[in-house]
């Protein structure tokens, strides 16, 4: 295979072909993400990639991702990526880096401890039984909205605990999916584009600041209320003294951003995958009969629903995060190769959960893959599955999502049974998660 290289310290790293002029690989990112990140493989454990002028490695093996995330992260911080996502998320915990981080997770981390978790399982069942008791027979729902909906009500229920009202659900459901939407774009456009008016870029900073807006309103409204003693996100954060109403609203977008959408595409996916392929429907829904039955969902019942659980895994597996990214705050040796400080480092846990060197038939969906005996004896290490990250940066809320999916699964799964609606073929589209267009389902009562 013809690859160009270029020096990064002592050894070469592959260059990606097809770079153009000025915008390095950014056109090919942008027209077909995707299928870009799971090709770069091929030219090599560590590649380089141009995003208009600049340099970034990616590194496209389970291994080499282990070292930036967790070996060498100290060696690391937050890269242009979350540079690009301030306007949306500020100084957040996905964005803060070195001591405001640390001291940041330290703060938040007790609202995510599995008692925590165990406290916000009942408002999860309420909000699933809800919206399953919602739906008529025949109703056609688009999913991706609806799940949405439920992923928003259910942050604002447990981590705000006040209700943030209808209008704020709807404003962050419109403009969250839009700001993520533009985020890659932006992320892998070249810098001086950020201020030129194209599409991308509107939508990014209204929707960016409609977010902004809303939020302050909801700290406005608790300040006022004197919401510093429930045993909330917002309460924690408020009665921290030394937080100003910006760090706190910072922290409230970022689980915003980072929690309702990436929850949502899951939960959407799920429904879609199941309605082609009645196998795994039929085992899923086998096991909520016999687990759960008739009466609501509870904390107890999630560790008892395994099946559910690999089809939760092989889901975030396909649909998982596109891109993320770093910078090295030293020198750092990667994969034989010494890149200078300051150098951006990419991965995507998309493309290495379709590597097919790891994954026997990637692209096909096979919740059984996550039995454990299939699991070993196809060889799948921990490495080689990180849909919520690794090391000191791994995802705060990940038992908090397999929490509130696995009751909302299980809840409207009993209930209902949905069928792909005529006329579309779901597509994925790139945002923080790969999530798709659109998933029109038409839900019909699974007991008559
Ligand atoms: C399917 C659902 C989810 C996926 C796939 C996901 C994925 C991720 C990943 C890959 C990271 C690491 C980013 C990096 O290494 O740069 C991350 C971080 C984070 N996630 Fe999640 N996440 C999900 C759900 C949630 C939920 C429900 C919440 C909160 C309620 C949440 C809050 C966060 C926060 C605050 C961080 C930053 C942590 C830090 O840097 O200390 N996520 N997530």
């Amino acid at each position: 295979m013809a690859v160009e290289s270029q020096a990064a310290g002592s050894r070469s790293v592959p260059r990606v072909p097809g770079a153009v002029p000025l915008l390095g690989h950014a056109l090919k990112l942008w027209r077909d993400p995707f299928g870009f990140m799971t090709s770069l493989w091929k030219y090599g454990d560590l590649v380089r990639v141009d995003l208009g002028t600049m340099p970034v490695y990616v590194a496209t093996s389970a291994k080499l991702v282990h070292e930036v995330t967790v070996r060498q992260a100290r060696s690391f911080e937050k890269g242009r990526f979350f540079d690009r996502l301030r306007s949306l998320a500020g100084n957040g915990l996905a964005t803060a880096n070195g001591d405001i981080h640390r001291e940041h997770r330290r703060l938040i981390q007790p609202m995510f401890s599995k008692d925590h978790i165990a406290g916000y399982s009942g408002i999860m069942s309420d909000n699933a039984r809800t919206l399953a008791n919602a739906w008529t027979p025949g109703q056609e729902v688009e999913l991706e909205q609806a799940m949405a909906e439920y992923a928003i009500n259910t942050l604002a229920s447990t981590m705000f605990s006040t209700d943030i009202g209808r209008p704020a659900v709807e404003a962050i459901r419109t403009n969250l999916p839009l700001a993520l939407k533009n985020l890659l774009v932006r992320a892998a456009s070249p810098k001086v584009l950020d201020r030129v008016p194209i599409r991308a870029n509107r939508e990014f900073d209204t929707a960016a600041a409609h977010l902004t807006a809303v939020i302050d309103e909801v700290i406005k409204a608790a300040r006022g209320a004197g919401h510093t003693d429930r045993n909330d996100l917002l309460s924690l954060l408020l009665a921290e003294k030394d937080l100003s109403d910006v760090e706190v609203r910072d922290e409230l977008s970022t689980i915003l951003f980072a929690g309702a959408e990436t929850t949502a595409a899951t939960l959407a996916w799920t429904f879609h995958e199941l309605a082609h392929h009645p196998g795994a429907e039929e085992q899923v829904v086998t096991e909520i009969e016999d687990v759960v039955g008739d009466r609501p969902v509870t904390i107890e019942d999630v560790p008892r629903l395994p099946a559910l659980r690999r089809v939760l895994d092989e889901v975030i597996r396909l649909h998982g995060v596109t891109m993320l990214m770093r910078r090295t705050t030293e020198p750092v040796e990667l994969g034989g190769v010494v890149l200078p400080t300051a150098t951006e480092v990419a991965f995507s846990p998309y493309a290495l959960h379709r590597d097919p060197r790891t994954y026997v038939e990637a692209d096909r969906f096979d919740p059984d893959r996550w039995l454990p005996q299939r699991q070993q004896e196809a060889g799948i290490a921990r490495e080689d599955f990180i849909p919520f990250g690794a090391g000191n940066r791994k995802c705060i809320g990940d038992q908090f999502m397999y929490t509130e999916a696995t009751i909302a699964l299980a809840t409207l799964l009993a209930q209902w049974q949905l069928v792909p609606a005529a006329g579309h073929t779901p597509k994925e589209v790139v945002s923080a998660v790969a999530h798709a267009d659109r998933i029109p389902m038409v839900v019909q009562p699974r007991r008559t």
